[in-house]
């Protein structure tokens, strides 16, 4: 959302309109998001941020107008390794049979090819994303057995494993206690700092956007509102102490966060 030569365009949203039958929830919008930005959307219930998030990782197609990713159309890319989603929570099935490990390693593979067997590689990135979260000791735990927060992670931990450089969040903090939130933005701060990684985040969470992303929206379209974040000078385009490994994350992190998430 931010000029800047050397910063390139992750999502373009362009003219974009879309109903559910005759219901218009979204209309004529156009939204850039550029490499390293932190973009919080919100909006009153209702206002159609999911159906946005939805359109942006292909699950729904807009009814007017035109989303890139990278560079590259919605219906044409193929590099969905590269973006994390994690989807609005879901209560699950205390019975739910797949465990923590299970969870964190479907998000190696695409939406619907089923893993037989695990490589070596595979199994070190899940255990790589389950201690960048501070769940190694969940693992063999099943996901339905953990409390929100836990599970929350367990989803972060999922969505890391590829190590993706488009985080996509839609309410991520629902359902948790206040110091679980608040661990919780301490980390995902680090993360847009520190880890070249950018953020697409739904809260509504107002005092947390305001402080992190400034109080006014950099732009609004029907009830969506979005403000943004850049994680450094637009002028500085190169920094070499950023932290790409997810090995890293968790020793990068500081005592707080690592301690008491
Ligand atoms: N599958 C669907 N069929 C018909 N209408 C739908 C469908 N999904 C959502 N809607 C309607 O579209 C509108 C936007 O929904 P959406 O879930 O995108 O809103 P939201 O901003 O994410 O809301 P919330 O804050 O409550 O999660 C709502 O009025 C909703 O009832």
């Amino acid at each position: 959302m931010q000029g800047g030569s050397c910063h390139r365009d992750i999502i373009t949203i362009e003219d974009v309109s879309f109903s559910y039958e005759q219901k218009q929830v979204i209309s004529g919008l156009n939204v850039s998001v550029k490499e390293r930005d932190f973009v919080g959307l919100i909006g009153s219930n209702g206002a159609g941020k999911t159906t946005l998030l939805k359109m942006i990782v292909g699950l729904l197609k807009p009814d007017q107008g035109k989303i890139s990713l990278f560079g590259e159309p919605v219906s044409r890319f193929k590099h969905w390794e590269r973006i994390g989603y994690v989807p609005q929570k879901n209560a699950f099935n205390p019975l739910f049979p797949a465990t923590v490990r299970e969870v964190v390693l479907s998000g190696l593979y695409g939406r619907s090819k089923l893993f037989s067997r695990v490589t070596k590689a595979e199994a070190s990135k899940a255990e790589d994303a389950m201690l960048a979260m501070s769940i190694e000791d969940l693992a063999d735990k099943r996901i339905g057995q953990l409390s929100g927060g836990q599970q929350q992670r367990v989803f972060l931990a999922k969505a890391l494993i590829n190590n993706p450089a488009l985080l996509i969040l839609d309410e991520p903090t629902v359902g948790i206690d206040a110091e679980t939130q608040e661990n919780f933005f301490h980390m995902i701060r680090h993360m847009h700092q520190r880890h070249n990684i950018t953020f697409l985040m739904v809260s509504h969470d107002m005092e947390w956007v305001r402080s992190y992303l400034g109080q006014e929206p950099i732009q609004m379209n029907g009830k969506l509102r979005f403000y943004v974040k850049h994680s450094h000078e637009l002028e500085n385009c190169v920094e070499n102490d950023l932290t790409h490994s997810l090995k890293d994350l968790r020793k990068s992190m500081d005592r707080r966060a690592s301690f008491v998430f």
